[in-house]
């Protein structure tokens, strides 16, 4: 646990595998980031999902919300999930990062990490409607928080991405198949952190 704690705090990891992980700082200023982040923690309608694991409900340490194309659909453990419509302000944060991911995104799923309690466990966003080696891009407001990466096979090997303020992440090739990422909590002070990420639903 301790070495797990240590890591988390570690900061940006060398050597980042650019086939699977590419990092932008600064991708929107602070100022604009200043303002998406109020707007986006105001704004959402934000809800906390609760999951049926087994015979226990779990709910998730966090709030979510899905935004994408009106055609599309999920679903989900009960019946057809449909995303909420595209605001300006997502629509245009859709625009900024497409060139630089190379793919048409259809959705959007927004996680609000309220303080250090909030979390996402390890998982690799594997699923049957994003296709095999999914593009997501992953854009961060807020409170810097890592994102930790751990190979499936191998749990020592892992690296450990601060995500800034206004940053970009691309996550793309064999990274869901072969990796899993997670935001651990932390005992530490943490403001609000809200985190996009864009996914082609097929
Ligand atoms: O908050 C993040 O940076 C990652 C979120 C994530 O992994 C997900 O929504 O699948
Ligand atoms: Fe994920």
């Amino acid at each position: 646990m301790e070495q797990l704690a240590l890591f988390a705090e570690a900061g940006q990891s060398q050597g980042l595998p650019v086939k699977y992980l590419e990092y932008f700082p600064g991708l929107i200023n602070k100022e604009q980031s200043d303002f998406l982040l109020d707007k986006l923690v105001k704004e959402t309608p934000w809800k906390q999902q609760v999951r049926r694991m087994y015979t226990k409900e779990v709910i998730t340490p966090r709030l979510t919300a899905w935004y994408g194309d009106p055609d599309i659909y999920d679903y989900q453990s009960l019946g057809k999930t449909v995303p909420l419509n595209w605001t300006p302000e997502l629509s245009a944060i859709k625009k900024m990062v497409e060139p630089l991911s190379g793919v048409t995104f259809s959705s959007v799923l927004l996680n609000y990490y309220r303080d250090g309690n909030d979390s996402v466990a390890w998982h690799s966003d594997k699923e049957d409607i994003l296709g095999k080696n999914p593009v997501i891009a992953s854009v961060s407001f807020g409170q810097v928080r890592s994102f930790d990466i751990r190979h499936k096979d191998d749990h020592y090997l892992r690296y450990s991405v601060r995500l800034e303020h206004g940053s970009f992440l691309l996550m793309k090739g064999g990274l869901q198949e072969n990796w899993e990422h997670r935001i651990a909590k932390s005992p530490k002070f943490m403001r609000p952190r809200v985190n996009l990420t864009f996914r082609v639903v097929k």
